[in-house]
Parts: C-alpha cells; sequence; structure tokens
C-alpha cells in the first residue's frame, strides 16, 4: 500500500480492543461548541470498514467505520437542532451535523431487509470497548473518491492483513441475508 494512503487512523495505528459485556455510550460529533450528543445503548453489530463515497470518514481517511443498532437503542440527548439529513433520497438517511459534518445516525426507514436498523460510526463513541470491525466492504468504491487503481490490490492485501476480508459489495453473511428477504418477498422461498 503506498505510504500516502491512510486506510482510516484505527486501521493504520491499531483499534480499540473489544471490551466483553460493552453496553453503549454516547456518539460525539467533533464540534467544540454544542456538539451534538446521541446515546446508543447496547454494542454494534456488522461493524465494518466501508469504502462508499456516501458513509462519513474522519479527515484523510480512505475507509469509513460503520455498524449498525436497532432504531429503538438512538436517543438524540443533546444539539440535535444542528442535524439534518445528507441525502433525503438515500436508503440510509444520514442524520448529519451541519456544524462539522460528522453523521451521527442513520435509519433505514423503508421497506427494505435493514429497516428498523440505524448505521452509526462507533469511533465517535465517548468510550472504547465496541465490537471493532470484521470485514471490508464496497472496497472498489474507494476508487470513486479518487484512489488510483493502481493501488487497490495493496489496499485489499493489507485489509486482508488486518482480517478485513475485501468486498466490493457487503460481506457474504449480509448479501445472503439481503436476498433471502428478497426471496421470501417474492415467494420464491417459503418462511
Ligand atoms: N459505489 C457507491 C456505493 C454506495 C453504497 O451502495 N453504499 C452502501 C454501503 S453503506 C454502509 O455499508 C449502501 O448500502 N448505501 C445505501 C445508502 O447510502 O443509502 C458509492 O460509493 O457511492
Ligand atoms: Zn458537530
Ligand atoms: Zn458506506
Amino acid at each position: 500500500m503506498p505510504a500516502s494512503v491512510s486506510l482510516h487512523p484505527f486501521l493504520d495505528k491499531g483499534m480499540p480492543k473489544a471490551a466483553p459485556g460493552f453496553t453503549g455510550g454516547v456518539l460525539v460529533c467533533e464540534c467544540a461548541d454544542r456538539p451534538v450528543r446521541v446515546k446508543v445503548d447496547g454494542d454494534v453489530a456488522h461493524n465494518h470498514a466501508c469504502g462508499c463515497t456516501k458513509c462519513w470518514k474522519p479527515a484523510g481517511a480512505t475507509f469509513s467505520i460503520v455498524a449498525v443498532v436497532p432504531h429503538d437503542k438512538i436517543t438524540v440527548l443533546e444539539n440535535g437542532d444542528k442535524l439534518a439529513v445528507v441525502d433525503e433520497a438515500a436508503l440510509i438517511q444520514r442524520h448529519a451535523c451541519k456544524g462539522c459534518g460528522v453523521h451521527m445516525y442513520g435509519p433505514v426507514e423503508r421497506e427494505h431487509p435493514f429497516q428498523g436498523l440505524d448505521f452509526i460510526h462507533p469511533e465517535r463513541f465517548d468510550k472504547d470497548g465496541w465490537t471493532p470491525p470484521g470485514f471490508a466492504a464496497f472496497v472498489s468504491s474507494i476508487i470513486e473518491s479518487g484512489t488510483d487503481p493502481a493501488d487497490m490490490p495493496a489496499i485489499r492485501g493489507r485489509l486482508a492483513e488486518l482480517g478485513l476480508t475485501p468486498s466490493d459489495c457487503l460481506n457474504n453473511a449480509l448479501m445472503d441475508y439481503i436476498a433471502t428477504w428478497t426471496a421470501k418477498k417474492s415467494g420464491v422461498l417459503k418462511s
């Protein structure tokens, strides 16, 4: 991987360790003044590095770290007036801070296998202990934000070395979950 490419500060320098029994925490945006604070009850699921152009990334990062929690585990505690939806047409209704740009939570509200889940960025938790990412998704999409296609083999190699199996969509488990939901909806698969 070229030295100039930063995957993500936590992927480059080491991920905080999971704490057994992590019970959640408060996501805090980057604003020094009136930060948005969002409480999450419980740990995250399906945590992954995402290369898509839509997920929030810290400055200089090529990947986001993003995971899901059930929507009923999310409570906006403070300064929710600073939040606005980034793209009303998107599946994930990413609520971003208008001050600093951090995406605080992104519910899936429309009919979809992920309906009822919210996408969040666990690195914004006020404490460590959350389950770290287990795979890398939408890896080819980093080209859409400017990564040189020639760097892709090295980047995929580094992700694999970190134990984050690279995929150009989601991982097998989530893709199977989506396809199962779709097959049941169409009636191809009997529930
Ligand atoms: N090449 C596109 C891909 C964008 C995309 O489909 N992103 C996925 C993953 S986000 C977290 O895993 C997705 O499900 N998006 C739904 C949404 O954004 O509403 C790009 O890079 O833009
Ligand atoms: Zn902010
Ligand atoms: Zn994404």
